[in-house]
């Protein structure tokens, strides 16, 4: 069983039935999708920036961090869940933090080109997003940006990604990339991220300066703001308190920025709760260090999918 989103757009009513896909009225009116599976779990994607703001296991617990703070007023970007930064990650190029796919309008994408399929039973919600005439004054360059929610049959979030080169006059482009996932946590203090021990970083505190990670797992006891480089495609969140492991596996997305901002940047943050920093992880499937360039028609991928398995694992 697939479902598509128009199937369930004229069909939005205010009925309790746990429809599998609906698309709903969010915080100041936005639009956004709920899809839903049969064993409870649960994801929500704005169309504001495409982004994905709750994923939920089979007892309803929240997975992902959205800050009590996040701003739901465009242009300003979703404070939590996962924002997607497309055409730059960070400050990495001319254009604003992060690019402008966060914050821009995305649409339902009702004829997508076929992706190759994985489980069965599954809930599909296609987005696309064009380069507008406006866009084109910061970022000249056309493109299609397709992404695909997945809801899997046990609950685990995959968001596929295709963008591709639609320009006509010839002209390649490059751009860097992150899936910027805020992870949910009991306590950052007993929070342990492996798959990424002895990989080079650059320390964006650190003017971006290259290190080799020495510990044998990740800890955070005070500000980190790191690209790892070459990682495998398989890192794991261990959160003790919780006895759960989040588990993130990549395609297409060689490095993973790992970032908490810690009490000092918390509190510079509008739109951030002082605290919230305690409860929260960002582990981001990117692409920084080796930008992706498409020649017209060209087309790139990059897949994220996010489980959990309700121990600690060995990854
Ligand atoms: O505040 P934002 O624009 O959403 O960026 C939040 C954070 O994103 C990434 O993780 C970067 O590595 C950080 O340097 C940045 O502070």
């Amino acid at each position: 069983m697939e479902t598509g989103a128009f199937d369930l757009i004229s069909k939005m009513s205010s009925s309790s039935e746990r429809k599998p896909l609906e698309v709903v009225k969010g915080v100041n009116g936005l639009d956004k999708v709920v899809l839903r599976q049969v064993n409870g779990t649960s994801a929500e994607v704005y169309l504001y920036g495409a982004h994905v703001t709750s994923w939920k296991n089979e007892q309803g617990e929240e997975l992902l961090f959205l800050s009590s703070k996040a701003i739901f007023k465009p242009p300003k970007p979703i404070r939590g869940g996962i924002p997607i930064c497309f055409p730059q990650f960070s400050n990495l190029g001319s254009l604003d933090q992060h690019g402008f796919a966060r914050n821009r309008f995305w649409t339902f994408d009702d004829d997508p080109p076929p992706l190759p399929p994985d489980a069965n039973h599954k809930v599909i919600t296609d987005l696309i997003l064009r380069s507008t005439k406006e866009d084109l004054k910061i970022w000249p360059y056309s493109f299609e940006y397709r992404l695909r929610i997945t809801l899997g049959p046990g609950g685990e979030l995959m968001l596929t990604s295709r963008i591709r080169n639609t320009g006509t006059d010839g002209k390649p482009f490059t751009f860097s990339f992150a899936y910027h996932t805020y992870f949910s946590v009991s306590d950052i203090s007993e929070v342990r991220v492996e798959g990424l021990e002895t990989l080079d970083y650059l320390d964006n505190c650190q003017k971006r300066e290259r290190f080799t990670e020495q510990g044998d797992s990740i800890t955070f006891e005070s500000e980190v703001d790191r690209i790892y480089l070459s990682t495998p495609t398989k890192i794991a969140v261990m959160d003790h308190e919780k006895k759960r492991t989040l588990v993130m596996r990549k395609d297409g997305l060689p490095d993973a920025v790992v970032w908490n901002p810690w009490d000092k940047k918390a509190k510079a943050m509008v739109d951030f709760g002082d605290d919230e920093y305690k409860h929260m992880l960002c582990v981001e499937a990117a692409a920084v260090e080796k930008p992706i360039t498409l020649k017209p028609g060209e087309e790139w991928r990059g897949r994220q999918e996010l489980s959990t398995v309700n121990k600690l694992l060995d990854p």
